[in-house]
């Protein structure tokens, strides 16, 4: 569909910006989070560094009319509103981007690049001065961290008390609005609006991870969401839980600091369309097989699936009331959605932590008879017994982790034979919902 017929017009966003050969920060972070956002990401390339995740090797500026060049040829064909700024190594580069920023009009991020994580210059010390009077005055948004902050205002930034000194003093060198990052702090960021006066905190959880390319992933995050329409306040906060997001599931590359994921954040909405998909491809395993009604217990069952990684309940897809059997046939009550199954989530949150690809499981109804199907297939079987529940974690949790360790290793079968007023159950474990349903609907048709 083109743009002419579509109601969205997809946002132009622009990086002008260093390439980190290494594939972490500069333009290839700032492109992987402009297609995170769904906005459509162009570049203009200040400075080409030989770099990887244990610092900066070299770095080649090009020449300010290469980057104005690069600048022209976008804007003069398409229309860009929003652009950030990432390493712009000299004098000559900055005010020859400054010059474009007032010709196209552009509304400006802008993140004050000074070093590489790692080690490493980015911008040279007489520059410094040219990026303050030049091109600090043109941005709506800079991103500076502590230290950054620090070096714009000529104060030492170690405290939120230092951060909103600096955002004062920055903001009166002509900024819409100055947003403190607070990585170096405590995790929070801190936006100030001197129109209004307000300082807004972000907070945060510092999360486990790479960080190399963190600044400008965030940086990229404000200019995409602002370019769609965002208020500031609103970008900051989808931007700062975007990167804590790419952190955690950095990738595990290099000797150095790993690379962030900006991707990450699009993995897990996909893992959960796919898990959604398989486990409404369960159900209908399920309830179209002629003899699975038999299988359902007392309580009803349930059927879920967790994305990879799966830690709490809502990662985990079900069906809302479970299934029940009714006039001999299995009716799902609600619909496949996250959260909706306790029982079975925690079987699988106890599965997952010893194998990682066990996503998937359901309950089933207890006998003997089905107990003796389960043997003729010949999946692995363990069992746990609910007098030894120790009582200080969830049963299902202890259960499931109790029948794993005992079977040693993974039993694709885990069977209870109840207490008082538990009805005894027998739970199935799989690599996905369909794979189990299938396994539900084999034992069905050897059971009377
Ligand atoms: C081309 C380029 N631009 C920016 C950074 C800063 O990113 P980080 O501080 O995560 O190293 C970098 N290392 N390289």
């Amino acid at each position: 569909m083109t743009e002419k017929n579509s109601m969205f017009k997809t946002p132009v966003v622009m990086t002008i910006a260093g390439s980190d050969s290494g594939g972490g920060a500069g333009i290839a972070a700032d492109i992987k989070t402009f297609a995170a956002f769904g906005v459509h990401g162009t570049c203009a390339i200040t400075s080409v560094t030989a770099q990887n995740t244990t610092g900066v090797l070299e770095t080649f500026d090009l020449a300010p009319e290469a980057v104005a060049s690069q600048i022209e040829a976008v804007c003069t064909d398409m229309d860009v509103k929003w652009a950030k700024t990432g390493m712009l190594a000299s004098s000559e580069i900055i005010k020859e981007v400054a010059k474009q920023v007032k010709k196209h009009n552009l509304s400006l991020v802008l993140d004050p690049v000074m070093a590489a994580e790692a080690g490493g210059d980015l911008l040279k010390k007489e520059a410094l001065s040219v990026l303050i009077k030049e091109l600090l005055p043109l941005c709506k948004v800079t991103t500076p961290n502590a230290s950054e902050a620090g070096a714009l205002a000529g104060v030492t930034v170690k405290t939120h008390e230092d951060a909103k000194l600096a955002a004062r003093k920055i903001a009166d060198l002509g900024v819409e609005s100055v947003i403190v990052t607070g990585g170096h702090i405590d995790a929070t960021d801190l936006l100030y609006e001197p129109v209004s006066g307000t300082f807004t905190r972000i907070p945060g959880t510092f999360v486990k991870g790479g960080t190399h390319g963190s600044g400008c992933t965030y940086s990229a995050s404000m200019a995409a969401c602002l370019a769609r329409g965002d208020s500031t306040e609103t970008a900051a906060r989808k931007a700062k839980t975007f990167v804590e997001q790419a952190i955690l599931r950095s990738v595990p590359v290099g000797k150095g600091v790993g690379p962030v994921n900006p991707l990450a954040n699009t993995l897990e909405e996909k893992e959960r369309y796919l898990a959604l998909q398989d486990v409404k491809e369960a159900v209908s395993i399920l309830t179209y097989s002629p003899d699975f009604a038999k299988l359902i217990p007392e309580v009803g069952c349930n059927i879920g699936m967790a994305i990879p990684c799966a830690r709490t309940y809502n990662e985990i897809a079900a069906v809302e009331g479970r299934i029940i059997r009714f006039r001999e046939k299995a009716i799902p009550v609600g619909y496949v959605n996250f959260g909706a199954s306790q029982h079975v989530a925690r079987v699988i949150l106890a599965a997952l932590r010893e194998n990682p690809e066990m996503r998937a499981a359901m309950n089933v109804k207890y006998s003997e008879e089905i107990l003796e199907a389960c043997r003729e297939i010949n999946p692995g079987i363990s069992s746990f017994d609910r007098a030894e529940d120790p009582g200080d974690a969830s049963t299902m949790e202890w259960g499931t982790s109790e029948a794993i360790r005992k079977y040693g290793g993974m039993p694709e079968v885990i069977y209870d034979k109840g207490a008082i007023g538990k009805e005894p159950m027998v739970r199935l474990l799989g690599k996905s919902a369909s794979e189990v349903a299938k396994l539900a609907v084999e034992l069905a048709r050897r059971v009377k």
